[in-house]
């Protein structure tokens, strides 16, 4: 079964082509990893994927109805601002609207909950969280949607080392038990350490895909980053580590 399937998917930003031809199938148990520079392309691929930003070529999500595209795919977009001055349990709450008023809804929104430990606040005004808790309640939000794919914008920028291994590890648990998430990803080590397969972007092209240690070598990180950087399996699992920028490369 798929639950993604994009073909040659392209998207023209400023008459320039941001995201070229990407071809990715995503199945049940993956936890994927979007890494690559600023700019190179997430966002517009993460975006277009879901049917929310004008593209060429084929993405399966983008072609469902709206509703039925809302029990497929939850979105956590990159901008994480909450407006509304609603409880963080009314605001996970909201994430089972596509699902109706469905029997498992509240054990669903505890589940979320629980898991970004966010118990202790549930009855607060979201938006008298720290950014890292409104962070979290939006990650508790998608969560709670519960559907087979979650999409996720940068989920882990701005919460704490603890917050974001937990973060990692509810992404991890929702694809071991048959779902699967795509993340872009800045933090390399985390990435290296949770997700199952990298696809690595640059400059809207795929330039590696797979295993963590396939695609974190350092030929890729120095080429697409321009830094040097540590790899090694541990007996703690793999451990990757940014070094230094590379010397500037003569034109
Ligand atoms: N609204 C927009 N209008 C025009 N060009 C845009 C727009 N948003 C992004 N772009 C351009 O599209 C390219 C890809 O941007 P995108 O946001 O997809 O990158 P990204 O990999 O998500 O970057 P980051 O890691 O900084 O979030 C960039 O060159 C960017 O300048």
């Amino acid at each position: 079964m798929m639950l993604l399937s994009l073909r040659d998917l392209s998207v023209t930003r400023r008459s320039r082509k941001v995201v070229q031809g990407i071809s990715l199938d995503i199945t049940p148990g993956e936890f994927i990893g979007l890494i690559g520079p600023n700019g190179a392309g997430k966002t517009s691929l993460l975006r277009a994927a879901l049917g929310l930003l004008a593209h060429e070529g084929h993405s399966s999500l983008a072609m469902l109805p709206p509703g039925r595209r809302a029990r497929m795919a939850a979105f956590l977009p990159q901008g994480r601002q909450i407006a509304w001055p609603v409880t963080v349990e009314r605001l996970v709450a909201l994430g089972r609207i596509p699902h109706g008023a469905a029997p498992g809804d509240a054990a669903a929104i505890d589940r979320a909950i629980t898991a970004l430990g966010l118990d202790e606040m549930r009855h607060r005004p979201a938006t008298q969280l720290s950014g890292g808790e409104q962070a979290r309640a939006l990650i508790a939000r998608a969560m709670a949607q519960e559907t087979p794919l979650l999409v996720a914008d940068e989920p882990i920028a701005g919460l704490d080392p603890a917050a974001q291994i937990a973060a990692m590890r509810v992404f991890a648990a929702r694809a071991a038990a048959g779902g699967a998430v795509i993340a872009s990803l800045h933090d390399l080590g985390l990435a290296a350490r949770h997700c199952s397969r990298l696809i690595l972007l640059d400059r809207g092209r795929i330039v590696a895909e797979g295993p963590p240690a396939e695609v974190l070598t350092p030929d890729h990180i120095g080429r697409v980053f321009g830094i040097s950087a540590h790899f090694a399996d541990t007996a703690q699992g793999p451990v990757f580590q940014p070094l230094d920028l590379l010397p500037a490369r003569a034109p």
